[in-house]
């Protein structure tokens, strides 16, 4: 099992306030990772640590180590450009610009400069499908993104994510905000592209860490309580504050 992203003694603070207390973890290759745990234990500030995300916020300060195939991301050299095509990120809200479908999957791929109309057409179906909303929208590529439902918004806003081609995906509970029916359409996707990406999802439904991952953090107040397969996780946890959480004791 190949390690593709691995956390090291990492710290954050926000201000004086110390949201993650030394975090270790290990992401393996082609393998859905969940972050699991109560309201405020830093899982999304963890999943935006692996791509820089919280540079953007003021006053945070950051120590230890994120390596992405053994290179600390925290180098002042990397190129966070690059960095985010190569770690892709899904938030909660549906996202789409407010351009057409077409030009919402082709956004990230323009950046990168000019390309044959048939190769981002190539693209853009390839994604569509991927993203499991092809059959949605192949009627309506030209059509605004915003005129869509919230779950077809979201999987196009994967299938955004999807065209530049990422090796890692971090999706901060990109279901939460939709009805049943969409989120359980993204959560068979999610599965079905796990042979060709490495995920990484934080979500506060256990249904859904148990069914979609094969590995499960639990965070409580900035720590790591435990880290294991999530059978394990969810069936014989070996930490009392994991099995009280899964159990619905707290949370
Ligand atoms: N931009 C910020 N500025 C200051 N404090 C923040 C900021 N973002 C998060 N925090 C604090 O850091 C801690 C961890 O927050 P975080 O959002 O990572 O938790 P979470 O586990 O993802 O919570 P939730 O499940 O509610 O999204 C919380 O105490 C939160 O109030």
């Amino acid at each position: 099992m190949r390690v593709v992203i691995e956390s090291r003694d990492l710290h954050l603070f926000y201000g004086k306030k110390e949201a993650l207390k030394g975090i270790n973890l290990t992401i393996n290759k082609g393998e859905i990772t969940a972050l699991i745990g109560p309201s405020g234990c830093g899982k999304s500030t963890f999943l935006r640590t692996l791509n820089r995300m919280n540079d953007l916020i003021p006053n945070v300060t950051i120590t230890g180590n994120v390596l992405y195939n053994n290179e600390n991301i925290y180098n002042p050299q990397t190129d966070i450009v690059e960095l985010r095509k190569k770690i892709g990120m899904v938030f909660q809200q549906p996202n789409p610009f407010p351009f057409s479908v077409y030009e919402n999957v082709v956004y990230g791929l323009k950046l990168e400069g000019k390309r044959p109309k048939e190769e981002l057409d190539e693209i853009v179906e390839t994604s569509l499908k991927d993203a499991a909303v092809w059959d949605d929208v192949k009627d309506k590529l030209d059509k605004s993104a915003l005129a869509l439902s919230g779950g077809q918004q979201q999987r196009v806003c994967i299938a955004r994510v999807l065209a530049v081609k990422p090796e890692v995906i971090l999706l901060d509970e990109p279901t939460s905000a939709l009805d049943p029916v969409s989120s359980g359409k993204i959560e068979n996707m999610l599965f079905e592209l796990k042979h060709q990406y490495t995920m990484i999802i934080v979500t506060h439904n256990m249904q859904q860490a148990s069914r979609i991952s094969d590995r499960t953090a639990f965070f409580l107040d900035g720590k790591l309580i435990e880290f294991d397969k999530t059978k394990k996780i969810f069936l014989n946890p070996s930490e009392k504050k994991t099995e009280e959480y899964i159990s619905g004791k707290f949370g």
